[in-house]
């Protein structure tokens, strides 16, 4: 079973280069101010050039209006705009209306009653994004390194291609995708030595663990008639 891996939060040309190395399929980029990953739109041009075709570029944005989006599509020329606040299903279709780029949304995910947002997502969003949703006292909509209980999402059956985040590492990546049915997976403080910097040996290690266990998924014998 092949998945598709997303690191995100890269900020420098040599974490960049290492993600893209390690055979990173998506790299996100953030662009929210209060974040320790934000990118001014003035930093996306060159990091964009790098990726040359080698992954697909995505832009993370909350809650922003089309002014910043136009300003970030431009910019960076995402393959992907990933919507990572309150977005209702309405802006998802708007959004992606406007700018004619793949939409993925974020959901954030703590109990099974969480779950119920992903129809009305699933008609809108080109991909879903399944993250942890953030505690009372997180200063961040996403990026925390919070793990959820991957479990909610072992009987997953949605229209659309979807990732796993939250809290992911090299070291629990693989309990994550047997747990859960999801075609991805996306990290960002598990990859990183302090908020915002990213460790290229850990890039290369989540991505060695999650290839490892997708195949090892790919290779066990189906439960699902027995
Ligand atoms: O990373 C951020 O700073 C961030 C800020 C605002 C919204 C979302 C943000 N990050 C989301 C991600 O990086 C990933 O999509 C995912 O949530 C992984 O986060 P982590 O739990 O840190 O691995």
């Amino acid at each position: 079973m092949g998945i598709e891996i997303k690191i995100c939060g890269l900020k420098t040309a040599s974490t960049l280069e290492a993600a893209l190395e390690a055979g990173a399929d998506l790299v996100g980029f953030v662009h929210f101010p209060k974040s320790p990953r934000h990118l001014t739109v003035a930093e996306l041009p060159a990091l964009s050039a790098r990726v040359r075709g080698r992954a697909l570029k995505v832009a993370l944005t909350v809650d922003a209006d089309d002014a910043t989006l136009a300003a970030l599509v431009a910019a960076l020329d995402p393959d992907i705009l990933q919507l990572h606040g309150k977005e209702s299903p309405e802006r998802v279709s708007a959004i992606r209306a406007r700018f004619g780029r793949p939409v993925m949304k974020a959901l954030p995910i703590a109990r099974r009653e969480d779950l119920s947002a992903i129809p009305a997502y699933a008609a809108v969003a080109d991909r879903l994004l399944f993250d942890a949703k953030p505690a009372p006292d997180d200063a961040l909509p996403g990026g925390n390194g919070r793990p959820f209980d991957w479990r909610l999402l072992a009987g997953l059956d949605v229209s659309r291609p979807a990732m796993l985040s939250g809290g992911l590492d090299a070291d629990n990546v693989a309990e994550a995708l047997s747990l859960a049915r999801v075609d991805g997976v996306d990290v960002s403080s598990g990859v990183e030595d302090a908020p915002g910097v990213k460790s290229p040996d850990k890039i290369f290690a989540f991505i060695a663990a999650a290839r490892r266990a997708a195949a090892m998924k790919g290779a066990a014998p189906s439960t699902a008639s027995s």
